[in-house]
């Protein structure tokens, strides 16, 4: 079945479909093109592509190392492989104005439904982290204006974040989070929340979607589905938990094969060989070899 059946075109309309839907959408962050066909057949309706984890993953930290090849390059691969809407992390937009303008057609070209673009200084830091800088207002307003005036697609998804909060406080977050939607952006994503009451304060400010981050060791405590629905807040995001969870399993892994001198205790916890091979469609491609051109698999279109 090589890549997903669904058009970009068509996964960008799916998204504005379930961000209005009323409904709290919750996407976690898929660290590969594999992991993000894990995420479609748990359930989920659609995949975040972290920056944090896109940075990581090159072995760098996340303040802005990476170019947006390597970001638009890796998150095409990943929203390729997924018949969900796919929303990328793209930073600053890699720099002012009419970087930002480019950043969002090549993400465009390159299959994500969306993207978001925060209001950090260049180079950015980790949202959760402490001594972040902020661009004064009409810097920020002039890269969502970019943004929205770039899309070629009018259904692809700009999100503005705002990193106010731990830079200058609540209040401050709230009159930004009012000026960037009035700017054009299609949702908002207000960056290191305190409490739900700070992301209730946000959600009554705005009538677009918001995005709460349940990004582990942050700010706030993780907030559940219910609790953060119960605020109407629409799209809940768990940018870095599938890494996390991955390279700790990697390295209780390596130990034990240090340790034990085999990884045979840790086999129970492995994804079987007949399991990968279900996710990668393995009986498709044998199907093609014997002649049978039919890549449609049972249960995914
Ligand atoms: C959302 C975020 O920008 C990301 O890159 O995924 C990070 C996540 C993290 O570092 O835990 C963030 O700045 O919150």
């Amino acid at each position: 079945m090589l890549y997903s059946k669904s058009t970009p075109e068509q996964k960008r309309v799916k998204l504005r479909e379930i961000l209005s839907s009323g409904t709290l959408q919750q996407f976690p962050g898929a660290f590969s093109p594999l992991s993000a066909r894990l995420i479609e057949e748990k359930g989920f309706p659609g995949v975040y592509i972290s920056g944090a984890v896109l940075a990581n993953d090159l072995g760098l930290p996340d303040i802005g190392l990476t170019t947006l090849t390597e970001v638009a390059t890796r998150a095409g691969q990943i929203a390729r492989m997924t018949d969900l809407p796919a929303i990328v992390d793209a930073d600053t937009g890699f720099g002012e104005a009419m970087n930002v303008a480019r950043s969002v057609q090549e993400l465009e070209n390159a299959g994500l439904a969306g993207c978001h673009i925060e209001d950090q200084v260049n180079p950015k830091r980790c949202g959760h982290l402490d001594g972040k800088a902020v661009v004064d207002l009409d810097t920020a307003l002039q890269r969502i204006r970019a943004a929205a005036d770039a899309r070629r697609d009018p259904n692809f998804l700009i999100m503005a974040r705002t990193d106010v909060r731990a830079a200058d406080g609540l209040e401050a977050a709230v009159e930004r989070a009012k000026a960037l939607v009035d700017a054009g952006a299609d949702a908002i994503f207000p960056e290191a929340m305190a409490s739900l009451e700070e992301f209730a304060a946000i959600r009554d400010a705005v009538d677009v979607p918001i995005l709460a981050n349940m990004t582990e060791f942050g700010k706030s405590r993780l907030f559940t589905r219910d609790e953060l629905a119960g605020i109407g807040v629409n799209l809940v995001i768990y940018p870095v938990t599938l890494l996390r969870i991955a390279m700790g399993a990697a390295e209780r892994t390596l130990d034990t094969i240090r340790a034990d001198g085999t990884q045979e205790a840790e086999v129970e916890n492995m994804l079987t060989r007949s399991r990968l091979y279900e996710l990668v469609d393995y009986e498709a491609y044998n199907r093609f070899d014997t002649g049978v051109f039919n890549f449609q698999v049972p249960g995914r279109y």
